[in-house]
């Protein structure tokens, strides 16, 4: 393993084991994005998979938060797209601007155009150099997390071909095709276990997954289709570490919607952190996983859109929620989801400072 500077701010990694911190870590999913300024600067002559594959250029991305909001910002996480799996696949991924898939999964057959056996250093090296890189370049002031997407995620862009309102086409799969659908799912978990354990070999120090679309499934459903891939990527990624001797990293599962799953989740899911949305009290959120894992969230990324006085009155809302008997402990401040174009970066830096002011 490659030597890197050492940590000044390690309030993130402590949060995410459970202890108690004397503020909450914050970090903002998509705080690399095109509400900066200096981000849509690199997008005018940069196309989006050219920054992800650009070791310089996501260096550079992943950045631009830390500096613009040096000593407010406790995270960094790795510029790049959960999309870049089933490119490593075999499968052609446009952004325009959303994602779109030219040529999706149609049926169970299709299945055989993927890659067979993906080679995640030959196919996904460009986000390894990015993280050498990037750890390099942040000189130990924040910790960088790397990520990935989850299986049923993937699965549902690779069928729909991009985003959906319905997921008509892969829940079709789902349903009709079960035991091919299975093992597509389990296909991808297994390149998630290669990359994710490639990123740490590289310098991450937190892997997040995210499973974005983990709400659209009934209850009963995400515990058949979704759930056994999120297990078996804690499994698998813990077990290739240790069979290398590299020591685990903290990890956290990001199952968006997903908030009636968060007992099963704490008690057999493997992740060290909860990610919640909004649509739970963080209370309610402490009272169903105890004290088994760490929680980050929830804010409605919406909020920032409210003015500072909205933001202020529910970041102290939201502090208090996460304390645990007066103390904060095993609590990541974070939005709910993706902070979106629109918002004024001076807006979020208030969000920083409310956090800051309100979990001390
Ligand atoms: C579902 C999903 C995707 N990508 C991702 C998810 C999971 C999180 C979530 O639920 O939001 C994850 C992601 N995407 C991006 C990051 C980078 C790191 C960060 O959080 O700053 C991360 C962690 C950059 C990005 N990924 C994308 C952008 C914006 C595109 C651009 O620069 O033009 C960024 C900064 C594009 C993208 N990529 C994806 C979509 C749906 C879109 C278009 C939506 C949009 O326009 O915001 C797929």
């Amino acid at each position: 393993m490659v030597e890197f500077p050492a940590m000044k701010n390690d309030l993130l990694l402590r949060a995410a084991r459970g202890e108690e911190t004397e503020r909450a870590p914050v970090w903002v999913m998509r705080q690399a994005g095109r509400y900066l300024p200096e981000f849509r600067k690199v997008r005018e002559s940069h196309e989006f998979f050219e920054v992800c594959r650009t070791p310089e250029l996501a260096t550079e991305v992943t950045v631009q938060p830390i500096r613009r909001y040096t000593g407010l910002i406790d995270a960094s996480i790795i510029f790049s797209d959960i999309l870049v799996i089933p490119q490593a696949m075999g499968m052609e991924v446009q952004m325009n601007p959303g994602p779109h898939f030219p040529d999706p999964l149609n049926t169970p057959e299709d299945i055989e155009k993927l890659t067979k056996v993906v080679d995640v250093n030959k196919e996904l090296g460009y986000v390894f150099e990015a993280i050498t890189s990037t750890r390099k370049a942040l000189n130990g002031e924040v910790p960088l997390i790397g990520f990935c997407g989850a299986p049923w995620t993937l699965f549902a862009y690779m069928i729909e071909g991009g985003g959906s309102k319905t997921f008509q086409k892969a829940k079709t799969w789902l349903f009709r095709y079960p035991e091919e659908s299975k093992a597509l799912l389990l296909r991808i978990a297994d390149v998630c276990v290669d990359f994710l354990v490639g990123q740490v070999k590289a310098g991450a120090q937190l892997l997040q997954v995210f499973d974005s679309w983990a709400g659209e499934l009934a209850p009963h459903h995400f515990h058949e289709f979704s759930f056994p891939g999120l297990q078996y990527i804690t499994k698998g990624v813990r077990q290739k570490l240790a069979s290398l001797g590299i020591p685990s990293v903290p990890m956290t599962l990001f199952a968006k919607g997903a908030n009636h799953a968060l007992s099963v989740l704490a008690g057999e899911g493997g992740y060290d952190v909860l990610g919640i949305d909004w649509g739970i009290e963080p209370s309610e959120a402490r009272r169903i996983v105890g004290d088994k894992v760490a929680l980050q969230g929830n804010l409605d990324p919406n909020l920032l859109y409210g003015g500072r006085d909205a933001i202020e009155r529910e970041v102290k809302r939201m502090c208090e929620g996460f304390r645990v008997g007066g103390r904060v402990k095993g609590w990541i401040a974070n939005l709910g989801h993706g902070i979106t174009p629109g918002v004024d970066p001076e807006d979020l830096r208030w969000f920083f400072e409310c956090v800051r002011k309100y979990s001390s």
